[in-house]
């Protein structure tokens, strides 16, 4: 398998300092009355635009919680989260979801493949979802699927893929259109770790020569070492961030 990251062409290398997303002391509480859990509270965060960021903690820290409200995918209890200034949750449904699929690439630990489409068509719909330029589409999601090796299989459908392969799926579905912020929850979990600096070597060149910022759970030292910024959970709460 090829495991140089093939060029992206540079469009965009200056990386201005303003945060694109921000978190206003957030809470999310599931439940109400005595069982109620309180997940994450008093979260601040201002995310640098063309940055990549790591959440760590351990399993129940609140991490999967956080990305959801980044993600504007949950509403929280308290606080705001802000995209380029706009409060998301304030946006009508409808407004939220095109800001999704245009702007946001998310990656999930359950991937989402479309069963019955092979990996190229699952790719190629989400391009055609985010509204990019029909006529690129194609290019677009086999160059996705290259940067992630997976375009010797991309006319595989997913049941016919490992765990891994389906991951680096999903993780092309989620950049081929060049999001300006990618979300990813725990997206090398399935890699081995040749693999998983593979794709993220994708995502920082995504980030130096797009512009791209990236939020991402993971456990893995090796990646921590590479972001810029490491946010450490606990309990819900941030503790330290040991790279800022
Ligand atoms: N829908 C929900 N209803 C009730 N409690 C929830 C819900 N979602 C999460 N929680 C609780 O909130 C806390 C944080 O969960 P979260 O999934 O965000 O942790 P995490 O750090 O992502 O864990 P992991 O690394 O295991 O994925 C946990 O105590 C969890 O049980």
């Amino acid at each position: 398998m090829k495991m140089e990251t093939p060029s992206i062409p540079i469009v965009k290398q200056s990386q201005h300092p303003d945060p694109i997303l921000q978190a206003v002391n957030v809470k999310k509480v599931f439940g109400r009355g005595e069982t109620a859990v309180t997940a994450v509270k008093n979260i601040h965060l201002d995310i640098a635009a063309g940055s990549m960021v790591a959440l760590k903690g351990r399993s129940g820290s609140g991490k999967t919680t956080l990305l959801n409200l980044l993600a504007a995918l949950d509403q929280p209890t308290e606080g705001q989260v802000l995209f380029n200034g706009q409060e998301l949750s304030r946006l009508p449904e409808k407004q939220r979801s095109l800001w999704r699929r245009s702007q946001l690439g998310l990656v999930f630990q359950a991937f989402g493949l479309i069963p019955l489409m092979s990996a190229y068509e699952n790719v190629e719909f989400a391009l055609r979802i985010a509204g990019t330029d029909k006529k690129l589409n194609k290019e677009r999601a086999e160059t996705a699927l290259e940067w992630v090796g997976m375009k010797s299989r991309m006319k595989h459908r997913p049941p016919e893929l490992s765990g891994g392969e389906q991951q680096r799926v999903a993780i092309a579905r989620a950049i081929a259109h060049e999001p300006l912020l990618l979300l990813a929850d725990e997206p090398t979990a399935e890699l081995d770790s040749r693999m998983g600096l593979q794709v993220i070597k994708v995502f920082r060149d995504l980030v130096e020569r797009r512009g791209m910022t990236v939020v991402m759970t993971t456990h893995d030292p090796g990646i921590m070492e590479i972001v810029d910024h490491v946010i450490a959970l606990e309990d819900g709460e941030i503790v330290a961030e040991p790279k800022s």
